[in-house]
């Protein structure tokens, strides 16, 4: 018998290939294929109910997936429980409130990160995003969404996540705050090395932080490049405008 050779050291860190998911019935997400090289970001964005947090359900293995599979580093995990997905070093950035929203914001690092690694975990904090040392005995459920999204971001990064599928971390953030997103986002890439998909509707951000892009149409991958050339902007517009 011949093993397949999994070259896990030069694979991709995500491989979307053909991808296929939905709701009972609907099928949401068309065929998508994209791949994400090592401590690359990649943006994904289209118009609201175009597919995107369902792309990201489905690769975390939230949603069955009809057809299609997802390798995570050279790791088949197109039939993986979220649970086993996460255990191959994917954090999972969530549109909805993914906190234990009345435990505190350390309570909630706490429950995550245990013992010793919590002191990297506040380090992580600290380097990220350090209002949130001042929220430490706050609520999680008083912060606002954004807050929340980035405390769940600066939490995967500490307890050593490699890949992060983010979902729209900018929703409901002020302008203020987006305009230093994206430099806070790149060096934390930039510290671990980690690669992300981010799920975006804020294209200045989303060029601004990523790589790449690709937009989502109806479920389908309708068009991609990299955010440097000079007419991304007018390319994903086009799909974005009614
Ligand atoms: N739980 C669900 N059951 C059935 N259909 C759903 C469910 N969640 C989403 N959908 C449908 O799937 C489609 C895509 O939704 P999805 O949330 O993935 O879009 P999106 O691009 O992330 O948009 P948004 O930015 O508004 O979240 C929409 O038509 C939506 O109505």
């Amino acid at each position: 018998m011949i093993t397949p050779h999994v070259d896990t050291h030069h694979a991709p860190a995500l491989e979307v290939a053909g991808l296929s998911s939905g709701y009972a019935g609907a099928v949401v997400v068309r065929e998508v294929s994209l791949a994400i090289g090592a401590g690359e970001i990649l943006a994904v964005l289209g118009k609201n109910g175009m597919g995107k947090s369902t792309l990201l359900k489905a690769m975390m293995g939230f949603l069955p997936k009809m057809a299609g599979s997802v390798t995570i580093a050279g790791t088949a995990a197109t039939r993986l429980s979220p649970h086993r997905v996460a255990r191959l070093g994917v954090g999972y950035v969530a549109q909805e409130k993914a906190l234990f929203q009345d435990l505190t914001v350390e309570e909630n690092l706490k429950l995550a990160v245990r013992g010793p690694d919590f002191a990297a975990a506040l380090a992580e904090v600290e380097a990220s995003f350090p209002f949130l040392l001042q929220r430490l005995k706050q609520r999680a459920g008083t912060l606002s969404g954004g807050e929340q999204k980035m405390l769940l971001m600066a939490r995967s990064l500490a307890t050593g996540a490699r890949l992060l599928l983010v979902d729209e971390i900018t929703e409901g953030l002020q302008p203020s705050v987006i305009d230093r997103l994206a430099g806070v986002i790149r060096s934390a890439r930039e510290r671990h090395g980690t690669t992300m998909l981010l799920v975006e509707q804020h294209l200045p951000f989303a060029l601004a932080v990523a790589d790449r892009w690709a937009v989502l149409d109806r479920g389908e991958i309708a068009e991609a490049g990299a955010s440097s050339e000079p007419d991304a902007r007018a390319r994903v517009l086009k799909h974005l405008s009614v």
